[in-house]
């Protein structure tokens, strides 16, 4: 019988024995594995955290302690042991379990998570509540060392070790961010002391002492006092107790004996620690432990090789590959592009960027604030700076947009990966609300192309522009249009025309420019016309002689409908006094969150797809 077969809760896990709890860590990576090579998601994350997820659940209580995991895209095993190892097979699926912990998913999720670094900020403030409350709980916050690279994480170390408060920070130090971890952080947390060195280190310094006539033992004797600073100079600890923490560790993160022995000792004290915990990412998957990087966030994939199971006969590149590719062929003819990602060189794209052009790349870590005034400051000097962030993790930078970049009218161009919904990662990573929080912004230029033949000449029209300068598109495959190999720029503010009709105009919006003339294809009662609206701001100039023969408008956007292209489109109607003569309809995301599920499913059930465009268009029409 399998021992995961008895355990369902942190309860069960509590009365287990070591030799129990290693044989339910091999259980659990093979479920976790299992799962994972089926529906996708983040495994290598998960596999490093096995045993420091039995060893919380061992000492502490997360119906009663606060446990709060930072990004949580680690947390499998944790779902696991608290009351869904049942549901576990519907991960990151609509209407399953969330890849990230979830208040609503469940009480042991306790505080939301998937934007990274948040977790000390959130712990200290229930650490401040629970002693303002005089309770007892303990709140550990549970922080990879990519995550510790975002400045928000010294914000709440600050602040805790200014209030000396009881507070558990472990930090799971594996050294990986999605890709090799950077900055000067990463390099000083990997100065780790191997035991051997100290050893060696620790005779050599007592033989010398003891050489030295009269006063050698007293020296010896002092230097064993000083011995503990002297070792943290050498350990990262010097960093952490600069913030009033007191650090312990290195501890290896996978020795079940150690973590549970560290934990019941901290769980005693009252004051702010932090716990280094040394982990592998992919631990006891050898393709993962190989590739950590390929395997931080993975589609469906054979658990026996690794390798990834391809849809079969797709070849179309993603808008990713094409942006990556298209900056290093212009970058090749100018050597002022210069690029920076904020710790997700694979996901932007930008990895062959880095390896052509090592010296004009910054990954900067997990930094969006940072990316976004660094790309500023090299703007100022005359550079090019392309900026690539996913849109949701973008919104962390909005004022560094506003006051570095626009209010200067720096040249930055902004590549907005992920503009839309994203799929499985659900509400915290969606990209639905860049049209909305960028739109409003002075001298900012916001696009979306139609397709990544589109998103090319955008990229080289913002490059030209000297202009601040946004593009966002989609995750995913490119609609399989022929690349451009000439780049031309396009006229600032202008759209284009794509299709005739007499009856209603639509104006598409990026990724549903498409959508949209396939459902126009299939309404044959109408005549209607089709618009890319390619850019939202500034709003295409001439659209009023565009719209002037129509009375009907339709506008369609992988957006939040508050604040987006159709709203920027009613206050033109508004501003040249045409909102009497027109009907409109917007057609986008409501204001809600959007749960997680695949994309296709998404936009199908929020009627963004082909079907919903067609739907909604059809049911306007005929009720106008
Ligand atoms: C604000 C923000 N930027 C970027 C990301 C994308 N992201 C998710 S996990 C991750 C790396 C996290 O590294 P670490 O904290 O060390 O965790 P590990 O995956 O190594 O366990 C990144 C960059 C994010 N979730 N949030
Ligand atoms: C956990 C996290 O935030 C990233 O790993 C994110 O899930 C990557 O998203 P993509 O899979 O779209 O690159
Ligand atoms: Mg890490």
């Amino acid at each position: 019988m399998k021992i995961l077969d008895k355990v369902n809760y942190p309860q069960d896990v509590k009365k287990l024995n070591l030799k129990e709890l290693t044989q339910l860590a091999q259980e659990i990576r093979e479920l976790i594995i299992e799962v994972v090579s089926k529906n996708g998601g983040h495994l290598a994350p998960s596999l490093g955290v096995v045993e420091l997820t039995l060893a919380l659940l061992k000492v502490f209580d997360p119906a009663f302690d606060r446990l709060i995991w930072d990004v949580g895209h680690q947390a499998y095993a944790y779902k696991i042991l608290t009351g869904r190892k049942n549901r576990f097979h519907t991960l990151r699926k609509l209407g399953g379990i969330s890849g990230f912990p979830k208040p609503e998913e469940s009480p042991f999720d306790y505080f939301g998570v998937g934007h990274s670094s948040t977790s000390i900020s959130a712990a200290l403030g229930m650490a401040v509540a629970r002693d303002l409350l005089k309770n007892s709980n303990k709140v550990v916050a549970i922080i990879g060392d990519g995550s510790m690279t975002a400045g928000l994480s010294y914000e709440g170390l600050n602040q805790a070790g200014g209030l000396g408060k009881d507070l558990v920070v472990i930090l799971n130090d594996n050294e990986m961010s999605i890709s090799k971890n950077v900055g000067a952080l990463s390099s000083f947390l990997s100065r780790k002391l191997s035991s051997q060195w100290m050893i060696k280190f620790k005779k050599e310094v007592e033989n010398f002492f003891k050489q030295i006539p009269k006063i050698g033992e007293d020296l010896l004797n002092y230097a064993k006092k000083s011995e503990d600073s002297l070792k943290s100079f050498f350990t990262p600890g010097i960093l952490f107790e600069a913030f009033k923490f007191n650090y312990i560790g290195p501890v290896d993160g996978h020795k079940l004996d150690t973590l549970i022995d560290v934990f019941d000792q901290v769980k005693k004290l009252d004051v702010p620690v932090l716990i280094h915990v040394l982990t592998k990412k992919g631990k006891g998957y050898l393709p993962a432990e190989k590739n950590p990087t390929y395997f931080h966030g993975v589609g469906c994939f054979e658990p026996e090789t690794g390798k990834a199971t391809k849809i079969a006969g797709c070849n179309i590149p993603t808008y990713t590959e094409v942006f990556g590719n298209t900056l290093c062929e212009l970058a090749r003819k100018d050597s002022k592009i210069v690029a920076i990602t904020a710790a997700m060189p694979e996901g932007t794209g930008l990895n062959k960027f880095a390896e052509e052009f090592p010296d004009r790349f910054f990954d900067v870590g997990i930094c969006e604030q940072h990316a976004v005034t660094f790309a500023a400051g090299l703007a100022k000097e005359g550079f090019k700076p392309v900026v690539a962030i996913y849109s949701t993790f973008l919104q962390r930078a909005y004022d560094q947009i506003v006051h570095d970049v626009c209010l200067q009218n720096l040249p930055v161009v902004f590549c907005l990966d992920r503009g839309g919904l994203v799929g499985e990662d659900g509400p915290t990573h969606h990209g639905v609300f860049d049209l909305s929080y960028l739109s409003h912004i002075p001298n900012l230029i916001l696009t979306a192309p139609k397709d990544e033949a589109e998103l090319q000449l955008l990229l080289y029209t913002g490059l030209k522009s000297r202009r601040p300068f946004v593009l966002r598109y989609p995750r995913g495959r490119g609609v399989g249009v022929d690349l451009s190999n000439n780049f031309q720029e396009l006229p600032i503010g202008e759209g284009e025309l794509l299709k005739q009709g007499k009856d209603a105009l639509v104006l598409g919006v990026g990724s549903r420019v498409y959508p949209c003339l396939e459902a126009l294809e299939e309404i044959t009662d109408y005549d209607v016309g089709m618009y890319n609206l390619r850019f939202i701001k500034p709003i295409t100039k001439n659209l009023k002689e565009i719209i002037q023969n129509y009375d009907k408008l339709i506008v369609v956007e992988e957006n939040v409908l508050i604040g987006g292209a159709g709203s920027i489109i009613l206050d033109y109607l508004y501003t040249y006094n045409l909102l009497d003569k027109v009907n409109i309809l917007k057609i986008g995301l409501p204001d809600r969150f959007i749960e997680h599920g695949s994309q296709a499913e998404l936009r199908r059930k929020y009627l963004i797809d082909k079907e919903g465009i067609k739907k909604q268009i059809l049911n306007f029409l005929r009720s106008c």
